[in-house]
């Protein structure tokens, strides 16, 4: 067999949504903090994030890790994410994988009952504990960077759908919000062609009529990702949310052809910015558990553990649960007459 490349990986979801994580194979990353490493592997590297991510050896709904010796004393490993068109700086879904597969494959030693690490994520430390028994993490929950609203009900002008009030928030990520009832959008699964139609044109709109920079790290900008959100229908629940990410680039004249996919779990970074949205109505105090569903059904918990602030933002640190499950060891190769060593997308389904 020729290759010029051999990337191992262990794959795993978190409440359903998939995040592979790599865990052998990638070149040497530069960098004086994991937020540096990204930037290599985002300027020199890219290559790795869409074989990976693009087909044959991944589909939309795919999201990415590479594990990476981390920079900070503090820090037990570092992780770089990768998604469809963006490196996120943090990601809920993507952590809760990552810290799976590195306890459930003893990268990083499983102490029962209960494990504690730190990862360096690109966003920065993240403090995590592990509930594990026989082997299994039964539930992660990490300390998220500190959250914080940006604009509350402003009005952006959207084409097809007129002025729709959205609030834009960071909670890892920059999301727009919107109210699907408002939208008259059925957040039901079955409904995903239609969310990720009017998300991603909110989302083009907001980025271009509201854009946002982050007050610690300019290099940090959205809004990226979307949440329309609606009331809980599951008892038990107090929120629930359908996060779409783009796929590809988005076409204002043809809204119609829209490229967006739908996370499968509630959205970890997503859930936090809906609590620091909630937060500054004075809908969500410390110490308030928020449940929220994604369209599986599934959950991830958070709570406000402080209130902070983020430049000029008040801001909250939220706590977020969730588990995550393996599925799959990988070896992905690179035949150096292959076509497509960045992979390929056809419109039919991306
Ligand atoms: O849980 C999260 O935060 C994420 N899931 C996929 C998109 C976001 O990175």
């Amino acid at each position: 067999m020729r290759t010029s490349r051999i990337l191992q990986a262990v794959e795993a979801h978190a409440e359903g949504e998939p995040g592979r994580v790599i865990t052998g194979g990638m070149p040497l990353l530069k960098g004086a903090s994991v937020f540096e490493k990204m930037q290599d592997m985002a300027a020199n590297h890219d290559e790795i994030r869409l074989m990976m991510l693009r087909e044959p050896r991944g589909n939309p709904g795919l999201c990415g890790n590479v594990l990476v010796p981390p920079c900070h004393p503090e820090a037990d490993a570092g992780f770089i994410i990768f998604e469809q068109t963006e490196y996120p700086p943090m990601s809920g879904s993507n952590t809760i994988c990552v810290v799976t597969v590195l306890l459930e494959t003893g990268i990083l030693p499983m102490i029962e009952p209960v494990t504690d690490l730190t990862l360096e994520a690109p966003a920065g430390l993240i403090r995590v504990r592990a509930e594990c028994r026989d082997g299994k993490i039964t539930q992660v929950s990490f300390r998220n960077v500190p959250a914080f609203a940006v604009h509350l009900d402003a009005k952006v002008e959207v084409t097809g759908l007129g002025t729709v009030a959205v609030d834009v928030a960071w909670g890892g990520m920059f999301f727009v919000l919107a109210n699907a009832d408002r939208l008259g959008v059925d957040l039901s699964a079955d409904n995903g062609k239609d969310i990720t139609r009017v998300s991603e044109a909110i989302r083009h709109a907001t980025a271009e009529q509201l854009p946002v920079i982050h007050p610690e790290n300019p290099a940090i900008t959205g809004p990226t990702i979307t949440n329309l959100w609606g009331a809980p229908i599951a008892e038990g629940t107090h929120g629930r949310g359908a996060i779409t990410l783009s796929t590809g680039p988005f076409d204002p004249d043809r809204p119609q052809d829209a490229s967006g996919i739908l996370d499968r779990s509630p959205c970890g970074t997503g859930t936090c910015a809906k609590m620091a949205v909630l937060h500054a109505r004075g809908l969500l105090a410390p110490g308030q558990d928020y449940v929220n569903a994604g369209p599986l059904g599934t959950t991830f918990t958070g709570c406000i553990v402080e209130e902070t602030k983020v430049g000029p933002y008040p801001a909250i640190v939220p706590t977020l649960s969730g588990q995550g499950w393996i599925y799959g060891l990988s070896s992905y190769t690179l035949d150096p007459s292959d076509p497509f060593p960045a992979g390929y997308t056809v419109g039919d389904m991306w």
